[in-house]
């Protein structure tokens, strides 16, 4: 380090644009992690049933509120789970009601609890066409099904196959493609004039697909969409250091106890909420960038929420010791282990 880098950074409290919190005991543990950093996150509806009606995303905003600290600055931006029987009046009843802020989109069978995802974009078009009526956002996992697409392949096939047509189909829909992993995602993003952005997860900026398959297999490193090839993990850095608003924080944290992580067939999700902060002031270091941090996670966000920033600020400080954080988070259904950078952290932020 030379001795004029700074030691100290401070930001607008920052935002997380796509988070998983569950319920019940997993809920109760992880929440704190997110409500110490974050002021407002975009909660996934992806429950076992899933949230779906406005009722529902109500109901589960009262289970978030009442698991929060006490004294805790936290407010959770529900999201609607689009399935084929989605009723469009409903969805416009909750986002007018301030109830649910996005609707999200999981092809059926995509991802983790996507089974009661959308089978056939036409048969949400009308749900769609009143969205894009009220500028209502709709967050999309960008992975085509098709089980004869390589894995690897199928954000890049989404794009050409699903994406392009429903922009062309109803051009005024605002979209938010959820946790980007590839340069075709970055570019698609940057060639398009409007209403379209992207999140970028934590992850996704520190670990290529190596971090899960080289010199063993490593469960906690596997996630959906799987992390790619080192090329494509620069692009995404280059992304969101750039200062473009169209790229913005979406940890996509995703809690699993480990014993459903670490079984013949197990779960996809990395849970980076304890860490976040740390390892992003990490790879923005990095990049020599430190001073567009702000923008990915505290200004792009809310600007294309159409919310204001915080005004509440966090200090990050640079020390030389590494920073220690846990393991695990413990929870009533056994522990969920905290996302390994693979490198010592030297960057804390401020209590
Ligand atoms: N990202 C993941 O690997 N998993 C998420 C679902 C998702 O965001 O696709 C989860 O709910 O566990
Ligand atoms: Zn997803
Ligand atoms: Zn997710």
């Amino acid at each position: 380090m030379p001795a004029t880098a700074p030691t100290r950074l401070t930001i607008r409290r920052p935002d997380d644009w796509h988070l998983h919190l569950r319920d019940g005991a997993v809920l109760q543990a992880v929440l704190p992690e997110t409500a110490r950093d974050f002021a407002r996150a975009i909660v996934m509806p992806n429950l076992v049933p899933p949230v779906v009606t406005g009722a529902d995303a109500a109901a589960y905003r009262d289970r978030i509120r009442a698991a929060l600290p006490p004294g805790a600055d936290f407010t959770p931006l529900m999201t609607l789970y689009l399935t084929d029987d989605t009723d469009p009046e409903d969805v416009a009843r909750a986002h007018a009601a301030g109830i649910a802020t996005a609707v999200k989109l999981y092809p059926a069978g995509a991802t983790t609890n996507s089974a009661s995802g959308v089978t056939d974009i036409e048969k949400v078009r009308p749900v769609l066409d009143r969205m894009a009526e009220i500028g209502m956002p709709l967050c999309i996992h960008g992975e085509v099904t098709d089980p004869s697409v390589d894995i690897f392949d199928r954000e890049a096939v989404f794009i050409d196959k699903v994406l392009k047509p429903l922009r062309k189909k109803v051009p005024d829909l605002r979209i938010v493609m959820e946790h980007v992993t590839t340069s075709h995602a970055v570019d698609y993003v940057r060639d398009t004039p409007a209403r379209l952005a992207a999140t970028i997860t934590t992850h996704h900026l520190i670990i290529n697909r190596n971090a899960i398959l080289a010199g063993g297999i490593r469960p906690h490193y596997y996630c959906l969409p799987v992390a790619k090839r080192e090329r494509h993990r620069v692009a995404l850095v280059e992304a969101a250091v750039s200062g473009d608003r169209r790229f913005f924080l979406g940890t996509d944290s995703a809690p699993h106890v480990d014993s459903r992580k670490l079984m013949e067939c197990g779960c996809a999700g990395i849970f980076t909420a304890t860490n976040t902060l740390s390892c992003l002031a990490e790879v923005f270091e990095a990049a020599g960038r430190l001073d567009d941090l702000e923008a990915f996670t505290s200004l792009n966000g809310p600007r294309y929420y159409g919310l204001p920033p915080n005004e509440a600020t966090v200090t990050l400080v640079r020390e030389d010791a590494p920073v220690t954080y846990p393991g695990a988070i413990e929870t009533a259904d056994g522990p969920v282990t905290v996302f390994d950078p693979g490198f010592p952290l030297h960057w804390r932020v401020e209590r």
